[in-house]
């Protein structure tokens, strides 16, 4: 699937990303067309996580546009480090889910309580209606026998099974994944990657995945990007990228992960 101008649900244009004096992005562009499956790989710093929270509003940038199915992140006028108010940047929230590397559950809370707070507090929902949903997500990624349970008696990789759960929750358009396995021990790997691949099977749930399991991004993606210093240096589809990369400084990693 290709991205173009009309149909884009993310478009970065020439943005640009400062840490005080480290600039992390330069003239930054990059769209992703509805339901895309794209996975972003590269070097340790080279920008990738950035590019998440940037999404997820987590993170400021300084110039350039961003838009959201045709909504610009900047509102005309908008002042603060964000350049736009609060109820603005809430609404984008509200089609963006993410899922960190390290679970970000509410240890206080049960299973059920993590999935259920989110949509009632933000999305209004009854919270029959929430618990009804909750059920439902738990029962996808295998976790409705735990959802009395609390963070700290789950393993890692039921944590993160309950992150994708809380996620899907808000019913996103689209869905951030930023190294969801590079905490878990190598057993539990599996069980996390599984429920992503068959959310990769949904057509309307666009996916943005930074990972460093390359099998994974081969087999799930529709495109896959090499990002290098803040910048895509290559991208195509997962075969070619993996098999034939055009480009030195990929083939150069390739070789040294795979
Ligand atoms: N809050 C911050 N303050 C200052 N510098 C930051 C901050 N967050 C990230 N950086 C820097 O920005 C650069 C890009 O970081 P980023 O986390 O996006 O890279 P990455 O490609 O995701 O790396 P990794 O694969 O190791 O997660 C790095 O040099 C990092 O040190």
């Amino acid at each position: 699937m290709t991205a173009n101008a009309q149909s884009d649900i993310i478009r970065f244009s020439n943005v640009s990303k400062r840490f005080g004096t480290l600039t992390v992005l330069q003239d930054f562009d990059f769209t992703v067309a509805p339901g895309e499956k794209v996975s972003l790989i590269g070097p340790s710093g080279s920008g990738k996580t950035t590019v998440l929270r940037i999404l997820m509003t987590l993170e400021p940038f300084q110039d350039g546009t961003l838009e959201l199915g045709g909504i610009g992140y900047h509102e005309p006028g908008g002042h603060g480090p964000f350049k736009a108010s609060e109820r603005h940047l809430r609404q984008i929230r509200t089609q963006v889910g993410m899922v960190f590397q390290s679970f970000n559950l509410f240890p206080h809370m049960t299973v059920l309580r993590n999935v259920v707070e989110a949509p009632i507090a933000v999305l209004g929902l009854k919270r029959e209606e929430a618990e009804c949903r909750a059920l439902d997500l738990l029962g996808m990624v295998g976790m409705a026998d735990k959802k009395d349970h609390f963070p700290s008696q789950l393993s890692g990789g039921q944590q993160q099974r309950v992150a994708i759960a809380r996620a899907l929750a808000m019913r996103p358009r689209v869905l951030l994944f930023d190294e969801p396995t590079s905490a878990l021990d190598p057993q539990l790997v599996g069980e996390v990657l599984g429920v992503i691949r068959s959310l990769a099977s949904e057509h309307d749930l666009t996916m943005l995945l930074v990972t460093h399991e390359m099998r994974f991004a081969r087999e799930v993606s529709d495109r896959v990007c090499f990002f290098d210093k803040g910048r895509i240096v290559e991208q195509g589809e997962p075969e070619r990228i993996f098999s034939n990369p055009e480009q030195a400084r990929t083939r150069e990693f390739l070789q040294s992960v795979l």
